[in-house]
């Protein structure tokens, strides 16, 4: 097995302030993970550490074989799927949904007289269907709505075929109905042999798709706990990185969670 990712003392810094610290973490090409924490938890940092954006302040990553600051990021980033809010602002408003998604191929954003070719615009429209939105070709990215626009960045980001696909909480903003669809695609492509390896940023359990295989839990700029999902999603790991009492259920291959009430403290569990 090969690690598309290998962390060793990932520390970022800025100011007096530790973002990341000592963080060593290995994600293998056909492992699915999530990274949960709460806001200011070090998450985003992180993505942009793995997506090769930012740089640690020490330590060493590992990207795809190739290590982080003895290789030109402009051959790394190409293989790597991102999907962010930043990125996202950056889509421009009035392109149609087709060429948001084509112009991927050339790592830009906002078509420009890029030259494409017929198998890349099928490849889009493929991708758009295994997303579900065909019938949003033809439409301007701004004229869309957030769950859509969602789907439309996860085609985007696998438009380049790439080895590693990173989403940067993909189901912020989206509706109950939109986010079980979004788990739902997920799902599928978690169980796409095909599919990159995948991380997952999310604030909530009930996010999870099955067929995600790990977990890592992030407080403070420190992993609490990483590794695969049955031994890290449990009460007392989510309790200490949430810093809070919580009551966690899994079923049908779903996770939720709430807080404990003082009615449940005295009795050990809910
Ligand atoms: N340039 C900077 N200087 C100082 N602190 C920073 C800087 N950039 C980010 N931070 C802080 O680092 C911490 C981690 O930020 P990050 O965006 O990685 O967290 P996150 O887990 O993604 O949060 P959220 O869930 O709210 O999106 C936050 O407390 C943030 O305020």
């Amino acid at each position: 097995m090969t690690a598309v990712l290998e962390f060793a003392g990932v520390t970022v810094r800025r100011g007096q302030a530790t973002l990341l610290n000592d963080i060593n973490w290995t994600v293998e090409e056909d492992e699915r993970w999530v990274i949960l924490g709460p806001n200011g938890a070090g998450k985003t940092t992180l993505m942009q550490v793995a997506s090769a954006q930012m740089h640690p302040t020490a330590g060493v990553a590992g990207i795809l074989g190739e290590v982080l600051g003895t290789v030109d990021v402009f051959d790394l980033r190409p293989r790597i799927g991102l999907t962010s809010a930043v990125l996202a602002e950056r889509i421009p408003r009035g392109e149609l949904v087709r060429d948001v998604v084509v112009s991927a191929s050339y790592g830009v954003v906002g078509r420009w007289r890029e030259h494409y070719d017929g198998l890349d615009h099928e490849r889009a429209e493929q991708l758009l269907v295994e997303l579900g939105a065909q019938r949003l070709l033809d439409r301007t990215f701004g004229t869309l709505s957030e769950g859509e626009r969602k789907r439309v960045q996860i085609a985007r980001a696998l438009m380049a075929d790439p080895e590693l696909l990173l989403l940067d909480e993909p189901a912020a903003g989206l509706d109950l109905g939109g986010r079980e669809d979004l788990v739902s695609t997920l799902s599928v492509l978690a169980s796409d042999e095909f599919a990159p390896a995948t991380v997952l940023v999310s604030h909530h359990v009930e996010e999870i798709p099955p067929g995600f295989t790990h977990a890592l839990l992030l407080r403070q700029g420190e992993i609490v706990a990483a590794g695969p999902k049955e031994r890290v999603i449990t009460e007392e790991l989510l309790s200490a990185t949430f810093g809070m009492p919580l009551i966690v259920r899994h079923e049908d291959e779903r996770y939720s969670a709430r807080r404990r009430s003082r009615q449940h403290a005295g009795t050990g569990r809910g």
